[in-house]
C-alpha cells in the first residue's frame, strides 16, 4: 500500500513535539510508548504496523493533524481523487450519477420492499425453484401458482438487475471518456521537458487505462465488496435462525470444494498457463512494434530493398512462438483441465454428504437441498468478496505510475495564478549572461552559456543564425517560456519573466516549427488552426496566397490531390493581388492565375496524419499561413519554417510577403533560418555559435566589422 510508504512512516519532524510535552507524567509515559511504536512500526511494514501507526497518530491533536495531511498529500494525487475533484470542477452532474450509481442505488433498492432487492428477490427464486424440483420428484401435480410467481420474480429480478447494470454502463462509458479528457488536458498543460519518459501511445492508452482500472475500485470494487458484506451478514443471520438442521459437514463441503478448486487452478498455472500467456503477450507486442517500424518507414525499406530482412524479423518472432506451441506441457495440461472439468469430487462429496445429512437430522430431499442451496450461496458470497479484495488490491498497487502522471508539472494553475503578470503588448525582450543546460540541475553540457546581452526590440525583424547545435532553438525556447535559464536575466517589457504568466506571453507569440504540425482534416482546417474567430474565405485565400499555398508546380496537382514528389516553383501561378473573392474565384487564366476550381480544389483537399500526403515544403506552406491569420500575435517566430521550400518560391512569395506584413502591422519577427540570401533584409542578425554570441548587427555591420565567423557562414571566409 503505497499509502503508508516508508516516506509516511520515516522519522518525521515531531521530535520537537515529543519534547516539549515531556513535563507532564502520563505524557512522558505516552510519549515513550509512542517512541517504542515507531521504533516497531518503523520496520514493519504490513496491516499491524498499520494499525500502530494509527494508533500514534491518535495520541494526540497535533499527530493526528499532521497524519490527515500526509495521509491528504498521499491521496490527493491518486487516481480516483484526482478524476472525482474533476468531475466535480468540470462535470457535477456526472460526478452525483457516480455516487448514485455506485452507492445510492443499491442502499436505495435494499431499503425499499423486499420486491425491490435483488438479493431478496434472488433468495424466494432459491426457495421457489427448489420447491418446485421437489414437487416433480415426489410426483406431485404442477403447481401453476409457484410457477406463475417463479416466472414473474425472475422479470422483476432481470428488470433491476439490468436497470442497475444498465445505468452502470452508462457512468462506465461515460467514466472512461472522462478521463481521456483528463490525460488530455493534464498532457496539453503540462512542461514539455517532463515527458521525457512517457511515449503518447502510452499516455493515451495505458494511463488511461490505468487510470480507469483504478477508477473501478471506487466505482465498482468496493461498492461491491460493501454489499457483498451486507449480503453475508444477512445470509448468515437467516441460515443462524434455523441452526437446528445445520450440521457442520453441509458448510464444510463447499468449503472444500472452493479450496480444491483453488488448488486445481493453481496447480494448472503452475503447469503452464503462466508461461503461455507471457509468451503470447511478448510476441505481440514485438509484432506491434515491427509493423509500427515498417510502416513509418516503407519508402525507405523498399528503396533499399530491405523488405526480407523485414521478414526474417517476423519469422524470428514465430520462431519463438512455436517454441512455446511445441512444449509437451500445453498438452498435458488441457488433459489436467478436462479431467479436473468434470467435477468429480463435487459430485461424490455431495453424494455423500446429502445421504448422511438426511439420515442424521431426518431430512427429505427438499429441506436438504434448501440448506445446501442457502450455504453454496453464502459460500459463493464469500469467495465472490475475496476476488473483489484481491482486486482492490491490485488497483492500489496499479496507482504508482499513474500518480507520476499527476504530479508531472504543470501550468494549468497558472491561467488563473493573480500573483503572476499578465503582458498584453510588446516592446522588447532581453536576456543577459545566460546559462542553460537542458541536464538536470542546469549542468554541462550547456546549450546555452553566454555572456553579454541580446535585445528584441517592437517592429523589428531578426535573423537568428548559427551552425547545427549552436543553440538558436534554445533560444527561442527560453524566449517563449518553454523553459527557463539556470543563470541570468531575462525580460519582457523590462518585467524579469519569472514574474511574468507564460500564457499571456504566447498570446502575443505566434510560433511555427520547422516540421509542419498537420492533421487529418483539409487544407483549409488547417489553416485555420488555433484562431478564435471565423476568417472569411478572401481571408483564408489572401493567407494561403503569401504562404506559397499556390505557388507550386501545376504538373503536380492531379484528380487525387498532390503527389508528394518534390516540386518546382511555378511563380505564373500566383494569385492577383487584392481582388475580391469573387474576382479571385472566377478568373480563370491557367497562364497567370489559378481558377476558382483549382483554388477549392487545393483548399479542400483532405490532409493526412502529420500530413504524410503533402511534400514538405507545400506542408510548410500550409503551416506558415496560419500566421497572416492571426490578430493578436504581436511577434512571429519561425524556427526553420522554410528550411523545404524551393529558393524560387521563398524568393519570389514567400520573403516578400513575409516582410511586407511584419512592417506593415509593426509586428517583430523572429527568424530562425540557414538560408542566407534575405540576411540584408532583416534589421538585425543574431549569430550563435557553440551556445554564445559570435556577433549582432545588420548585414552590412558584420561585413564591416569583418566578423570572422559571419563571412564563414555566407562563404566568404578565406578560413574556411
Ligand atoms: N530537448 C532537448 N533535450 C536535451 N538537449 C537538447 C534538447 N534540445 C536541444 N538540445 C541540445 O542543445 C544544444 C543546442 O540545440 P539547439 O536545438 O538549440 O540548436 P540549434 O542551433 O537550433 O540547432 P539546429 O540548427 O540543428 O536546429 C544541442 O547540443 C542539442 O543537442
Amino acid at each position: 500500500m503505497d499509502v503508508y510508504d516508508e516516506e509516511l512512516i520515516e522519522e518525521e519532524d515531531d521530535s520537537e513535539l515529543l519534547e516539549s510535552k515531556e513535563s507532564s507524567g502520563i505524557m512522558n509515559k505516552l510519549m515513550k510508548i509512542r517512541k517504542k511504536l515507531r521504533q516497531y512500526y518503523k520496520n514493519v511494514k504490513n496491516i499491524p504496523s498499520i494499525v500502530i501507526y494509527i494508533l500514534h497518530a491518535l495520541s494526540s491533536r497535533e499527530l493526528f493533524l499532521k497524519f490527515c495531511g500526509e495521509i491528504w498529500d498521499h491521496l490527493k494525487n491518486t487516481p480516483v481523487v484526482v478524476f472525482y475533484g474533476y468531475l466535480w470542477k468540470t462535470k457535477k452532474v456526472q460526478f452525483f450519477m457516480n455516487l448514485f450509481v455506485s452507492y445510492g442505488l443499491p442502499i436505495l433498492l435494499e431499503s425499499l420492499p423486499w420486491y425491490f432487492s435483488r438479493r431478496k428477490i434472488g433468495r424466494n427464486l432459491r426457495t421457489q425453484k427448489n420447491t418446485i424440483t421437489n414437487t416433480m420428484i415426489d410426483r406431485k401435480s404442477f403447481n401453476w401458482d409457484s410457477s406463475k410467481s417463479y416466472i414473474f420474480l425472475t422479470v422483476l429480478y432481470t428488470l433491476l438487475e439490468n436497470i442497475e447494470r444498465h445505468l452502470n454502463y452508462k457512468v462506465t462509458v461515460m467514466n472512461r471518456l472522462y478521463v481521456k479528457r483528463l490525460v488530455l488536458e493534464k498532457i496539453l498543460y503540462s512542461e514539455v521537458w517532463a515527458f521525457s519518459e512517457f511515449q503518447g501511445r502510452e499516455l493515451e492508452y495505458r494511463i488511461s487505462t490505468e487510470i480507469h482500472n483504478t477508477l473501478r475500485l471506487f466505482s465498482f470494487v468496493v461498492p461491491n465488496i460493501l454489499s457483498s458484506l451486507y449480503a453475508i451478514m444477512r445470509e448468515s443471520i437467516e441460515l443462524y435462525d434455523g441452526r437446528a438442521k445445520l450440521d457442520w459437514l453441509l458448510i464444510a463441503r463447499p468449503i472444500a470444494s472452493m479450496i480444491t478448486w483453488r488448488i486445481i487452478d493453481w496447480t494448472k498455472t503452475q503447469m503452464t498457463g503462466k508461461r503461455k500467456v507471457l509468451a503470447n503477450l511478448q510476441s505481440n507486442q514485438s509484432v506491434a512494434v515491427l509493423f509500427d517500424q515498417i510502416t513509418e518507414g516503407l519508402t525507405e525499406i523498399q528503396l533499399n530493398n530491405i523488405q526480407q530482412k523485414k521478414l526474417i524479423e517476423y519469422d524470428n518472432i514465430v520462431q519463438s512462438e512455436f517454441g512455446v506451441f511445441e512444449d509437451l506441457r500445453l498438452f498435458f495440461n488441457r488433459l489436467y483441465s478436462s479431467f479436473t472439468n468434470r467435477s468429480v469430487f463435487d459430485f461424490l462429496s455431495e453424494t455423500f454428504v446429502a445421504s448422511m445429512i438426511m439420515e442424521k437430522k431426518d431430512l427429505n430431499y427438499e429441506q436438504y437441498r434448501k440448506l445446501q442451496i442457502d450455504i453454496d450461496h453464502l459460500v459463493k458470497l464469500v469467495r465472490r468478496t475475496g476476488t473483489y479484495v484481491l482486486q482492490a488490491t491490485r488497483s492500489v498497487e496499479r496507482q504508482t505510475r499513474v500518480v507520476k502522471l499527476m504530479k508531472l508539472p504543470n501550468f494549468q494553475d497558472e491561467i488563473n495564478d493573480e500573483s503572476l503578470i499578465k503582458v498584453d503588448d510588446f516592446n522588447d525582450i532581453t536576456l543577459h549572461n545566460i546559462t542553460f543546460s537542458y541536464q538536470k540541475g542546469g549542468k554541462k553540457p550547456y546549450a546555452l552559456n553566454f555572456s553579454g546581452k541580446i535585445t528584441f526590440e517592437k517592429n523589428s525583424i531578426y535573423a537568428i543564425i548559427g551552425q547545427n547545435r549552436s543553440g538558436k532553438s534554445t533560444l527561442v525556447n527560453l524566449i517563449t517560456k518553454l523553459y527557463a535559464p539556470q543563470e541570468g536575466t531575462m525580460t519582457f517589457n523590462n518585467i524579469p519573466y519569472k514574474m511574468i504568466n507564460r500564457n499571456s506571453i504566447r498570446e502575443i507569440v505566434y510560433y511555427v516549427a520547422q516540421k509542419a504540425y498537420v492533421f487529418p482534416g483539409t487544407i483549409k482546417d488547417n489553416i485555420c488552426v488555433g484562431i478564435d474567430y471565423i476568417p472569411t474565405d478572401k481571408e483564408i485565400i489572401r493567407a494561403a496566397k503569401y504562404a506559397g499555398v499556390f505557388t507550386f508546380d501545376e504538373a503536380s496537382i492531379n484528380s487525387n490531390g498532390f503527389t508528394t514528389t518534390t516540386v518546382e516553383s511555378n511563380p505564373v501561378a500566383i494569385l492577383p493581388n487584392e481582388k475580391t473573392i469573387d474576382e479571385l474565384l472566377l478568373a480563370d487564366q491557367p497562364k497567370k492565375k489559378l481558377s476558382k476550381k483549382k483554388v477549392k480544389k487545393i483548399l479542400e483537399m483532405k490532409t493526412e496524419s502529420r500530413g504524410s500526403n503533402l511534400s514538405g515544403g507545400f506542408a510548410q506552406s500550409v503551416a506558415l499561413a496560419r500566421i497572416y491569420l492571426q490578430k493578436r500575435a504581436k511577434i512571429i517566430i519561425l524556427d526553420e519554417s522554410t528550411s523545404a521550400m524551393d529558393p524560387i518560391k521563398k524568393r519570389d512569395v514567400i520573403f516578400p510577403n513575409l516582410f511586407k506584413h511584419i512592417r506593415k502591422n509593426q509586428l517583430t519577427l523572429l527568424m530562425i533560418s540557414h538560408d542566407m540570401t534575405y540576411l540584408d533584409q532583416v534589421d538585425k542578425i543574431v549569430l550563435l555559435s557553440n551556445g554564445k554570441i559570435a556577433g549582432q548587427g545588420s548585414h552590412q555591420e558584420l561585413v564591416e566589422q569583418n566578423n570572422e565567423t559571419y563571412l564563414k557562414m555566407l562563404g566568404l571566409s578565406s578560413k574556411l
